[in-house]
This record gives structure tokens, sequence and C-alpha cells, in this order.
């Protein structure tokens, strides 16, 4: 049966979704009518729609390897007068389902969506696809958009580190702040390319972990006695003294700036020069840094979210089953919304916080590759300089 099916993209974009998006409208388009929403669920409540005609499909497709949510997406307060306004929408164009590509927030949206158009008797099928640089999203092993963030993160401390040791007669402490609001798998990525004790990060902060502020300070006092420097990366969900004076944004605290206070801190304290910087939005748009297996299984799940219209499957998200790490092997398959819902904002679990080789081991075929640097530059390896005599 030929279907309308009302499509479109929700929260923060990745370097992937639109790959999500390019694969979903090739599989349904020959077979059903695809509309598009503009700019998410504010399009949606007020019946933003794009025809799909064969123009717009086709441009779609161009899309596929650009970071950016192709269609708009953003931050919208949807209260449940605005839910009741994007189901009368849907139902007023006659919609048989809507699809929106999105991560936790996004997923609670459908949800609530799928109750009111019970309430108003439409009957649509309603499917998410996951997106999150995050990793937040519960429901799922992990979510496209993420692998490649945290290739992000990882190769940019790694880099980073390097850059802070030639420099350390004018700067000592790097601060580097990560993305991934109240969840450590971003910052946790961090250290996965660390080989050597004067490598950064001397420090991870996770929103997970309470009591970090002492440990920053030993970390620091320890890396700056031995290696005369030391870099810190901290989740901008971290903990610090003003993380409650959080301001609040279309429903939601904004996050950032923990770095700096930290930078200030430190300063105070040790006496010596610090600087903060936030990753900042290269972490979730960088198109240099897309991890294969991320673009790859992205494409995936927008297939399997095809089939699944085709099969009258309705209130579930597309999931990634991770069979085994070793080969690397996983299955894409469904969660009902209410499993995601269930797991809220999902943390970095205590086997990854207590056991980073492990983190490692589980994130190295979502980061896709390895990157190893010589060992640095140390004074005893400079057998020619101790042999000869110095000018007195
Ligand atoms: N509890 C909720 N009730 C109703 N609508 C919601 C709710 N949470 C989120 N939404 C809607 O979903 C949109 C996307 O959610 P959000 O901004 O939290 O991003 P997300 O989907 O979690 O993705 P990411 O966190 O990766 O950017 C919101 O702007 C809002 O319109
Ligand atoms: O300022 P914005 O658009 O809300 O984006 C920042 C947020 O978006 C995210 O990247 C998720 O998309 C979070 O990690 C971050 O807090
Ligand atoms: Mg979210």
């Amino acid at each position: 049966m030929k279907k309308r099916i009302v499509i479109g993209q929700a929260g923060g974009p990745t370097a992937v979704i639109n790959a999500s998006l390019a694969s979903l409208t090739e599989a349904l388009a020959p077979k059903h009518d695809v509309t598009f929403v503009l700019n998410g669920y504010e399009g949606l409540a007020e019946g933003n729609f794009l025809e799909g005609n064969a123009n717009l499909l086709e441009r779609i497709q161009m899309y596929k390897n650009v970071p950016g949510a192709c269609l708009g997406s953003g931050r919208f307060m949807s209260s449940m007068e605005v839910i009741e306004k994007m189901c009368w929408q849907l139902k007023y164009i006659q919609a048989d389902a809507l699809i929106m590509i999105g991560g936790n927030g996004t997923m609670q949206a459908l949800h609530l969506i799928e109750k009111e158009l019970a309430n108003i008797g439409a009957d649509l099928q309603l499917i998410g696809i996951p997106k999150t640089v995050d990793n937040d999203l519960g429901g799922t092993d992990h979510s496209p958009g993420f692998g490649s963030a945290a290739r992000y993160v990882a190769h940019t401390v790694a880099d980073s580190s390097r850059d802070l040791m030639a420099m350390n007669n004018f700067e000592q402490v790097r601060i580097l702040e990560t993305m991934g609001r109240n969840s450590g798998w971003l910052a946790g990525a961090s250290g996965f390319f660390k080989e050597y004790e004067e490598e950064g990060p001397h420090f991870i902060g996770l929103p997970e972990t309470s009591n970090t502020h002492e440990q920053l300070f030993q970390s620091v006092e320890a890396s700056l006695k031995s290696h005369g420097q030391a870099l810190l990366v901290v989740s901008e969900g971290m903990f610090w003294k003003d993380s409650l004076n959080a301001e609040h944004k279309n429903g939601r605290a904004v996050l950032g700036g923990v770095s700096a206070q930290i930078k200030s801190s430190l300063e105070e304290y040790f006496k010596i020069s610090a600087r903060a910087e936030v990753l900042g939005m290269n972490q979730r748009s960088s198109s240099l840094y897309v991890s294969e297996s991320d673009k790859q299984e992205a494409i995936e799940i927008g297939v399997k979210a095809a089939h699944l219209i085709n099969e009258n499957v309705s209130g579930q998200m597309v999931c990634i089953e991770r069979i085994s790490n070793l080969p690397y092997h996983v299955k894409i398959n469904t969660t009902s919304f209410k499993n995601v819902i269930k797991e809220g904002e999902r943390a970095l679990p205590e086997k990854f916080i207590n056991d980073r080789k492990r983190y490692y081991e589980w994130l190295r075929p979502l980061i896709g590759d390895t990157l190893s640097y010589p060992p640095p530059l140390r004074k005893e390896d400079n057998i020619y300089a101790s042999s000869i005599d110095r000018p007195k």
C-alpha cells in the first residue's frame, strides 16, 4: 500500500544524520509519497512541509556526506498544547507515518505524539531513527553521530597534548571542554590515543562522578611535578562550583563554561598559566573526522526504518545491537519508545568509568582507526648533550 510518510530531523545535528535521511528516503521513495518537515518539531507544529518531488528527492541524496541537518532541525519548546497542534497537522495532511531522526528528547516527543494521536483518533505509524553525539540515548548500544564525534575528540586531545608539551615555559595547564550534556561518553573518549605518561589527558572530569574537585587538583599537581604541564579534559556537564546556576533555554539547561571556571581556580592556586578551550561545534559537525563505521551504520539504520514502514511497525526506534566486539559485528534492530524513555539520559556506565581500557576496547570499532605517535623526546634520550663539556 502506498503511504504518505512524513520525515523530520530534531535536536543537535551530527556529521552523519543526513546519511540516515538519504538512505531512508532512497529506500522509501519508489513506493511511497514522502513529505519533509522543515525545522524539526517547530515545523511540524506549524505545518511547514515540503512535498518530496523528484527534484527534492534527488537533492536530499546530495547531502549524504554533508554535516548539519539538511531539513533544518533545532530545539523548540513543545508543551502538550504544541504536541496537539503537531498531531492535527499530521491528520490534516492525511499522513500515514511520521519518522523523526533525533536523540532522547526527540524520542520523548515522539512518544507524546503517539499518545495524542490516539486521543484524536488518528492512526499513524511512528518510527524513531537514533542520532546523537552525546550517546545518551537509551535502548541502543550506541547512536549514529557518536562514533565520529568521539573520533574528533580523541584525535584533537592527542594533538593538543603534543602542542602543550612544546610550550610549557609559557603555558602549563590546558583544559579542554567536551560536549556530552550529562553523560561522559565523549569526555571519556579523549584518552583513547594516549600511550605515554607525558601525554594528556592527565585528568578526565565526568558528569557521572562526584568529588572530582580534589582529584583534579591532585592530578594537576602530580603532572606539573613530573612533566611540567598538565592537560585536562572536562565534560560540559561535570559538576563545578557554578554548575547550579546554568541558564535555561527552550526548557533545558544551557551547559558550557566549566573549563573557564577551572582555569581561574588553577591559576589562582598553582600560580601557573592556564588556557581553557571549548572543543565546540566541530565535535558534532566535522566532516574530516567522520568514522567509516559510524557512516555505514547511519545508512543501514535509515534502510531499516524504511523496512519497518513496509512491515506496518509502529512505536519503535531503530537501534544497534552489538553482537560481538572482535570481530565487530552489529545487528540493526528495534526497541520500543517506552524502553528508550525508561533509560532517560543514558550515563557512561560504571564498568567503563572504572576500567578505561575496557571502554576503549568497546570504542575502538566506532572510532575506527589507530593513531600512534612516537614517544615524546626526553632529556635522558640525549647521549650527545650529556657527554660534552658545557661552557662555564
Ligand atoms: N519532554 C519533552 N516533551 C516534549 N517535547 C520534547 C521533550 N524533550 C524534547 N522535546 C522536543 O524534541 C526536541 C529535540 O529534543 P532535544 O533538544 O532534547 O534534542 P535530542 O533529540 O535529545 O538530541 P541531542 O540531545 O542529541 O541534541 C526539542 O527541541 C523539543 O521540541
Ligand atoms: O547550543 P546547542 O545547540 O543546544 O548545542 C549544544 C548541545 O548540543 C549537543 O551537542 C547535543 O547535540 C550537546 O552536547 C550540547 O550541550
Ligand atoms: Mg538529547
